[in-house]
């Protein structure tokens, strides 16, 4: 799909006012660059694989959105222009004129992939779909990903601690049956297959990660039968609860966040086997404390290990026997 990018050249301080004001007229997906770097508060439980280093900020930015070019805009462009008078008689928002461009869905949307590049975790060699192997590298295994729009290239601190958990695991549960929930580009529910598990079934609540982990087992060259995903919610919605079924699971893998860990650890035992193994993450630090009493409070759990990768933590459970 072709879009029309518009930019507006302004300054930092204003960019609030300025999106608000355009979200408010139903425009939507708007983007802003500066220079300001992210304080770590704004970092925190957000999933960011690689941070820029970033130019001094000199306090201008650029305030993006894109509009369908097949689309009649014309009513839109004229709501759009009449807000930004009105906000110049408010605010310096600079000179008010929208800058033209045309895009593709790929010239923004594929922009970070040049910082993705082949990595170890564990005797696991990671590679985007599109870089060769380096030369002189060894390895056991190779996973080949390509997240597209869901999360999950494996290079996020949360993900290296469930597949660094999965090796450990599936050394003791080989062709273990395996729940992956919250599997994004279904990089833990490959791993898991590359590792040995006879089967996985993963669950997203986001439709454009089903995509993704179809894209990545026809290049993992994994079948229709050893990864099955669906989206849905499987706290809570029975047919999603039915579809992965009950007493079955090895061995479950939750990348998530930590309020939806903590809601897991009520609900997901009931697809374990007994002494079945839960590795979770996505665990903020600040939040390790809140997952362990969770765990505690559980009759159903018993906490193995805790490990920790930069502020990020993963709890590693058994079902009790
Ligand atoms: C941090 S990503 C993890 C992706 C991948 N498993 C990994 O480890 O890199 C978390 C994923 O969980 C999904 N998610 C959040 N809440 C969920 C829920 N209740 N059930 C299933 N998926 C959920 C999100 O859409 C997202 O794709």
């Amino acid at each position: 799909m072709k879009w029309e990018k518009y930019t507006l050249i302004t300054k930092t301080d204003v960019v609030d006012i300025i999106s608000a004001s355009l979200g408010d007229i139903g425009v939507e997906g708007i983007e802003i660059e500066d220079n300001v770097p992210l304080s770590p508060e704004e970092t925190k439980g957000m999933f960011i694989d690689f941070l820029p280093e970033l130019p001094e900020d000199e306090g201008i930015a650029k305030v993006s959105f894109y509009l369908d070019s097949e689309a009649d805009n014309t009513k839109l462009m004229e709501d759009i222009k009449a807000t930004l008078e009105e906000l110049k008689e408010f605010c310096d928002i600079g000179d008010g004129v929208l800058i033209k461009s045309e895009t593709e869905d790929k010239n923004w949307i594929n922009n970070w992939k040049q910082y993705f590049k082949p990595f170890f975790v564990g005797d696991i060699l990671i590679k985007p779909t599109w870089e060769e192997i380096p030369e002189d590298v060894k390895y056991k295994t190779l996973i080949q990903i390509d997240p597209g729009t869901a999360f999950g290239t494996g290079a996020h601190e949360t993900t290296k601690l469930c597949i660094l958990a999965l090796e450990k695991y599936l050394r003791t549960k080989p062709e273990a049956k395996v729940l992956d929930v919250g599997t994004g580009s279904g990089i833990l529910g490959i791993a898991a297959l590359k590792l040995g598990a006879e089967c996985v079934f993963g669950t997203d609540l986001d439709e454009m990660a089903l995509d993704a982990v179809m894209e990545n087992m026809i290049s993992n060259e994994i079948g229709m039968t050893e990864f099955v995903a669906v989206c849905g919610n499987i706290i809570g919605d029975k047919d999603v609860m039915d579809l992965a079924g009950y007493e079955k699971f090895d061995i479950v893998t939750a990348n998530i966040l930590a309020p939806v860990i903590i809601e897991l650890i009520k609900t997901v035992a009931v697809h374990m086997r007994k002494g079945g193994i839960f590795i979770t993450s996505g665990i903020i630090d600040t939040k390790e404390a809140d997952v362990v009493l969770a765990f505690k409070k559980s009759e159903d759990f018993e906490i193995l290990e805790i490990n920790h990768l930069g502020e990020w933590v993963s709890i590693v459970a058994k079902k009790r026997e």
